[in-house]
């Protein structure tokens, strides 16, 4: 039977016997420890209850040439299945390649009402040393890990602002706290000794110096289905994803498929999604015009694609720690370090993407998602445990995924 036709007992034991859960992360799932309402009540505030998610796992994605489980955490039908899909996909030729370009945070320093900008721009940089030294002594850990701030760039906005930005090397870390504090301290010696006007300081979520790619080449022929070759398929694809770069109604949908992957599973890894939702949407548009952050050609007889985007998560920090799913997450993905995170991650979306491009290309997107979406439409219907598999049956035979169908479905079934 393959693993999503089993139960979910039957899931975690096949997980356990595989190895990928240890006795103590089967415990956890097994037993649903989740966030206990004391807990919560500690990490955010005003908090009335729990929002559960419902987490799921994609198997057997190939990165640099280990295979991983990835957890997944989505309210949407059908994105496991389809990052599940694409992985399969390019497990049948490379698997997934990824670089990652850089792992540094950038921070900024912004003063206003700077009457000389090239001039203040110079005096900083004359100061440099000085100033990586105070940020230095503002998290004296960091730099005892190897880590540390490791460059000061100046940039001029506008005609009166500076950009004070601090390059900060925050190894495991995703690093926002140490950076705000790095930089709230050369901000407060800016401003005693140069009597710099400092409007505010932050890290940002722009995060072009954490870099990384994740590549795969696979076979046409894998793309074969009914009367499409592979290579028209292939061909496709490759449309599909020039449309991407074109236009950027069409690069909004594209990328959304990507962060389908990639927010399911930043959100299972307890990184900050909105740090790298903003991140990744930025990245889309850096050369003035939003665009699709994946490409598909065609070489020779492969489908080629290549994903990029900023993914700055972190190992440890954050709510790694205080969320304790994220250790048993952490386990399940065979993931030991901020640089499997973001190569992990960073597969996934461009696995969603591969996916999604093929049905749409294909099939179209509603055979393979109403399929899966038509379970929700039953629960939504109201039907119960008992009554789900039987509607969801009725639904997909009918092929009309509208409310009032399966509100009129379960009446005629609780009737009969
Ligand atoms: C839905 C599928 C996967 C069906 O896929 P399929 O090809 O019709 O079915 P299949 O039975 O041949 O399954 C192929 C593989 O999919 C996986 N798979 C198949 N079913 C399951 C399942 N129940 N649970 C877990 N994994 C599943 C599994 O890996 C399986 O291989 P197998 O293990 O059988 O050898 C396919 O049609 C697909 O990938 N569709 C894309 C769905 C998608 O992207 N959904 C997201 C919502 S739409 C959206 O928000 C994004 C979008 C589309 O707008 C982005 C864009 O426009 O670019
Ligand atoms: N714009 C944004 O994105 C913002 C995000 N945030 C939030 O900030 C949080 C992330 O900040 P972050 O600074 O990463 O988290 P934390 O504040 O939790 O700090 C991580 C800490 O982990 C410790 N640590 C232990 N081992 C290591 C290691 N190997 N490498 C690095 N650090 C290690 C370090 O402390 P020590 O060395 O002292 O042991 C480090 O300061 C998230 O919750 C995010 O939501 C906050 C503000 C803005």
């Amino acid at each position: 039977m393959k693993f999503y036709q089993q139960s979910r007992l039957q899931r975690l034991t096949t997980l356990r016997q595989e190895g990928h859960l240890d006795n103590s992360a089967y415990q956890y799932f097994l037993n649903d420890q989740g966030l206990t309402q004391e807990r919560a009540n500690q990490l955010v505030e005003n908090q009335l209850t729990l929002f559960p998610l419902p987490e799921g796992v994609a198997r057997q994605v190939l990165v640099d040439g280990e295979m991983h489980d990835v957890p997944m955490v989505t309210e949407e039908p059908s994105v496991i299945a389809a990052a599940s899909n694409g992985a399969k996909m390019a497990a049948q030729g490379t698997g997934f390649q990824t670089k990652i370009q850089n792992r540094q945070m950038i921070g900024q320093i912004i003063l206003e009402n700077v009457a000389q900008p090239e001039r203040t721009k110079q005096n900083l940089l004359m100061d440099k040393t000085h100033l990586l030294e105070v940020a230095n002594a503002a998290h004296p850990s960091i730099v005892k890990r190897g880590g540390g701030a490791k460059d000061l760039r100046v940039r001029i906005l506008g005609s009166a602002f500076l950009s004070v930005d601090l390059i900060v090397d925050v190894k495991q870390a995703m690093g926002a706290n140490m950076l705000n504090t790095m930089l709230e301290a050369v901000a407060s010696e800016l401003t005693t000794t140069r009597q710099d006007n400092c409007l505010m300081s932050i890290l940002s979520n722009y995060a072009t110096e954490s870099l990384v790619t994740a590549s795969c080449v696979i076979p046409v022929s894998v793309f074969e289905i009914q009367r499409l070759a592979g290579n028209q398929v292939a061909a496709k694809i490759c449309a599909a994803s020039q449309v991407a770069q074109l236009d950027p109604y069409r690069a909004a949908t594209h990328n959304k498929g990507i962060m389908n992957g990639i927010d399911a599973a930043v959100i299972a890894s307890g990184n900050d999604f909105r740090a790298i939702e903003s991140g990744a949407q930025a990245y889309a548009a850096r050369d003035g015009q939003y665009r699709g952050l994946s490409q598909w050609h065609v070489h020779e007889d492969k489908l080629v694609g290549a994903l990029t985007l900023p993914l700055p998560l972190g190992f440890v920090g954050g709510a790694t720690k205080t969320l304790p799913i994220v250790q048993a997450n952490q386990k399940l993905a065979g993931i030991n370090s901020a640089e499997d995170l973001m190569r992990v991650v960073a597969a996934i979306g461009l696995a969603q993407n591969l996916a999604a491009l093929k049905a749409l290309v294909t099939t179209g997107i509603q055979k393979g998602h109403m399929a899966l979406q038509a379970k929700s439409l039953a629960i939504s219907a109201g039907a119960t445990t008992n009554e789900v598999q039987w509607l969801t049956a009725k639904l997909l035979q009918t092929k009309k995924f509208d409310l009032r169908t399966a509100k009129l479905l379960l009446r005629k079934l609780r009737q009969a």
